[in-house]
């Protein structure tokens, strides 16, 4: 067993940002980061996400708080940190008269102990690219030179702020491909992403910021379990949903009827399935549109802007 798997690579501990005019953007957050896992940093447009990269990657001082990257300071002594850690910008902003294998080179140049440009550009599937000028490239191929830079170095922690912006799902899919492999030999990644179903096949653990604080943490199946599972149907022309066994029997936390389509809620999922089913088989009917599922990552993370939304509107109106 990997003697390491405890240490925490990244910790976060009451950290708060205040922008220029006095904003404050991070307003006292706390978090933790194992070796080898991935961590994903969620929330809405302005959340704090990349505000909090930032000071992990030590591109700025926090207001207030405490941020280890290694067990070291990343922006007092960024000159050690710097180095073991790889960092993918929203925006690369490279020279786009450069070809891919010029700017892999260029930026290798800036890196010690940079792999070979070939073998970063093959990670990433560029290697045909190679001769292209950057400014030819598709959205999509300029994300994947920013991970390939990111990578050059070898990093020990990898920082991907919005890795996925701009690919088509294939894209998508073969980025998290690789941030698995990363993962697997035994590289931490901090990510931050808009696409919930992102962070529910990579991350292992997520934190959903809010207005700069955290609104939920956990593994993904902690964070969903927290939200009810739905059944929806419709009900066969002549039947009511009074027709149904009551639904507090049938464990139904909420339900809701439009037309004839029943939506039901329930964190009894096994219960209120069965309950169902049950009465279908023996009414001898058929429920069409057929759906039963768990809460979604994505669900948790709208009832928590919701949840949000409404605590800040009674705190307004208080
Ligand atoms: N340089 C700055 N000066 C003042 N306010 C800023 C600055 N940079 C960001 N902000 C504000 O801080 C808040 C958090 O921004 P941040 O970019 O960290 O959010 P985010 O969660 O990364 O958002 P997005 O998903 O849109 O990238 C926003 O309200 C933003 O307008």
């Amino acid at each position: 067993m990997d003697t390491n798997e405890d240490e925490r690579v990244i910790e976060v501990t009451d950290l708060r940002r205040v922008y220029g005019g006095g904003f404050e953007a991070v307003r006292g957050i706390s978090f933790s980061v194992r070796r080898g896992e991935v961590f994903a940093l969620l929330g809405t447009n302005g959340a704090g996400k990349t505000s909090t990269v930032e000071l992990l990657e030590g591109l700025a001082r926090p207001a207030a708080g405490r941020v280890r990257v290694l067990g070291r300071d990343p922006y007092a002594e960024r000159a050690v940190v710097r180095p073991r850690t790889g960092v993918m910008l929203q925006e690369g902003g490279f020279p786009s008269e450069l070809t891919v294998a010029e700017t892999a080179r260029m930026w290798a140049g800036c890196v010690s102990g940079a792999r070979p440009e070939r073998e970063v550009l093959a990670l990433v599937g560029l290697e045909r690219r190679a001769g292209v000028r950057v400014k030819q490239l598709s959205g999509g191929e300029r994300r994947r030179l920013d991970l390939a830079l990111a990578l050059l170095g070898e990093p020990e922690v990898l920082f991907l702020d919005e890795p996925t912006t701009g690919l088509d799902a294939e894209g998508r899919r073969e980025t998290w491909d690789l941030v698995g492999a990363l993962r697997d030999s035994g590289t931490t990644v901090l990510l931050t992403t808009h696409y919930l179903e992102e962070a529910e096949d990579l991350a292992d653990r997520l934190a959903i910021l809010h207005e700069g604080r955290i609104a939920a943490a956990g593994t993904p199946a902690e964070v969903t379990a927290a939200q009810p599972s739905r059944i929806s149907f419709e009900l066969p022309d002549g039947y009511f949903l009074g027709d149904l066994p009551p639904l507090g029997q049938l464990g139904v936390s909420g339900h809701e009827v439009e037309r004839n389509v029943v939506r039901l809620r329930t964190r009894e999922l096994q219960r209120t399935a069965t309950g169902v089913l049950a009465w279908a088989e023996r009414a001898g009917v058929e429920l069409r549109r057929l759906d039963v599922r768990s809460a979604s990552l994505e669900e948790a993370f709208l009832g928590i802007a919701r949840e949000a939304t409404s605590e800040t509107v009674e705190e307004y109106a208080a």
